[in-house]
């Protein structure tokens, strides 16, 4: 499991151990893992060219005791002083090392531009002579290595509200902030690398599972299993406008820990289901039920509010969404909605959704009482106790018409196999995502290829 903590967080855990070390120990051991980064991001130290952006802060001190290391090693550094104030330790070092002060005029022939402007210590944007800076090496096509975080974004939210630093490496220490899972700052940060300082960090509520995490909430059939006790899920998806979604979600079903689905619905979207999956039986007793893809105008929304105020847990989705209202205990259910649906439900623009995708997945679930899917690039999904899990293993050909039903569908199956919907919101968004991966291989694919691609997908992910 991946944590992200906040900046008081880091913060804390970082006085609590300076305060049991040698001054300037722990940014020598975050330049260190910084320089080696550098270093294998360029193939190599000697002979490189390097110039590091510097703020007034310690992410600068960071920067110039890399720079000091690489420039030890071999490399032509040059560091562009972007305030009055420098960490001073640092520029002495780098002098000493035979590196130099330079300016944004030896941007455009350096190999790498250092981005030490700001870490945690940033207000998101950038000041002027920082923004021009960037914007030579953006001119230049030179790739940027962010120290800590990318300068510009909102740390502790993921919002990218004014300019900032796009990244193809982040370098980072101690643990992740907010801001290299949540989008946009996510993709932002480019690939993020940890280097370990030795901090002791209390819980996050921020977190990334891993395969090792998925693996041990996927709900395995044992020796005793029959097909009840595996779950049983309801479907009322699709209809005669939109027969595809029921089919496609069907197959995200089936495809999950399910042992039987049942689907509920007319009576020419129930044959199309079962022409293309004969095991599909009609209604009767469920342990979760998958609503609202492409219900379209079979939306029926006093059954689907009967269904909510039930015991079985939902999964909700698309057009059933529209029944979700702030009144009643919905802690067993489960929205997935992308940031247009979210930006319905709450009555705020899609746009502002987009740009705080924490902050409205959570808000969602405080409101409504639900486990909030919010679907993208990098998935949020929170849990109306607070907790924040996020999935960044998808590919962008996953954006393809009726992914959200494979989605709906194999959730729905989770839950009837016993998961928290928290825990069946992370394996499904895991698990599509890892199949995606497989369908698309690099390339073009279809919901129900993705859906196809399920059962190889949790097979790795189970052996
Ligand atoms: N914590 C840890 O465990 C460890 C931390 N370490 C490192 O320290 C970093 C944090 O350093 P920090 O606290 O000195 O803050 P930092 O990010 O350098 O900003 C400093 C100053 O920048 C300014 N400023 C603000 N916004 C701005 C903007 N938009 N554009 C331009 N300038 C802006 C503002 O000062 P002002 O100019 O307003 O007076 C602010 O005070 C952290 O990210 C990591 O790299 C590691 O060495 C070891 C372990
Ligand atoms: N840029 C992207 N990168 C990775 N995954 C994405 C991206 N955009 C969308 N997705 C994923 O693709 C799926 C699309 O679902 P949805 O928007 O509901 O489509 P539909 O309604 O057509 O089924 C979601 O799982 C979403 O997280
Ligand atoms: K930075």
């Amino acid at each position: 499991m991946r944590h992200a903590h906040t900046v008081e967080q880091v913060r804390a855990a970082e006085a609590e151990l300076m305060a049991k070390l040698p001054e300037g120990t722990l940014m020598q051991r975050a330049a260190t893992g910084l320089a080696v980064a550098i270093s294998n991001f360029l193939g190599g130290t000697y002979g490189a060219r390097v110039v590091l952006l510097i703020g007034s802060g310690d992410n600068g001190g960071d920067a110039l005791y890399a720079g000091a290391n690489l420039a030890r090693r071999g490399a032509q550094v040059t560091a562009v002083l972007l305030s009055d104030r420098a960490h001073a330790g640092g520029l002495d070092a780098l002098k000493v090392a035979g590196g130099r002060v330079g300016s944004t005029d030896d941007i455009p022939s350096t190999d790498v531009v250092v981005d030490g402007i700001v870490g945690i210590g940033g207000r998101p944007g950038l000041r002027a002579e920082a923004l021009a800076a960037v914007r030579v090496a953006e001119r230049y096509g030179v790739p940027i290595v962010a120290v800590d975080t990318p300068s510009g974004v909102d740390v502790d939210t993921g919002a990218t509200p004014e300019p900032h630093v796009n990244a193809a490496l982040t370098v980072t220490f101690g643990t992740h902030k907010i801001c290299h899972f949540v989008d946009p700052a996510a993709t932002a940060c480019g690939p993020v690398h940890l280097v370990d300082i030795g901090l002791d960090l209390p819980s996050a509520e921020v977190q990334v599972l891993q395969a090792a995490d998925i693996r041990a909430l996927y709900p395995v059939p044992h020796g005793e299993s029959d097909k009840y006790s595996r779950g049983v899920l309801g479907l009322m998806v699709g209809s005669t406008q939109y027969p595809g979604a029921a089919v496609i979600a069907t197959a995200g079903a089936l495809a999950g820990p399910v042992g039987m689905v049942r689907y509920v619905g007319p009576d020419a979207v129930a044959n199309a289901v079962r022409e293309a999956h004969p095991e599909v039986v009609g209604d009767g007793r469920v342990q979760a039920w998958a609503i609202g893809s492409g219900l379209g105008d079979e939306l029926d929304i006093p059954r689907i509010r009967e269904l909510l105020d039930a015991d079985e847990p939902v999964v909700l989705d698309a057009d059933g969404l529209k029944a979700l209202d702030d009144s009643g205990d919905h802690v067993d259910v489960l929205i997935t909605p992308h940031a247009g649906e979210l930006s319905r439900l709450l009555g705020v623009d899609r746009a502002t959704v987009e740009g705080e995708r924490l902050k409205y997945a959570r808000l969602a679930a405080e409101t409504f009482d639900v486990t909030v899917l919010l679907k993208g690039a990098t998935t949020v999904i929170a849990s109306p106790d607070g907790e924040v899990r996020i999935n960044t293993n998808a590919t962008p050909w996953l954006a393809t018409a009726g992914a959200g039903d494979v989605l709906a569908g194999l959730c729905g199956a989770l839950l009837a196999g016993g998961l928290t919907p928290l825990d069946a919101a992370s394996a499904g968004a895991y698990l599509h995502a890892a199949a995606a991966n497989l369908a698309s291989a690099g390339g073009p694919t279809t919901a129900i290829t993705v859906a196809q691609s399920l059962p190889e997908a949790t097979r790795r992910l189970l052996s």
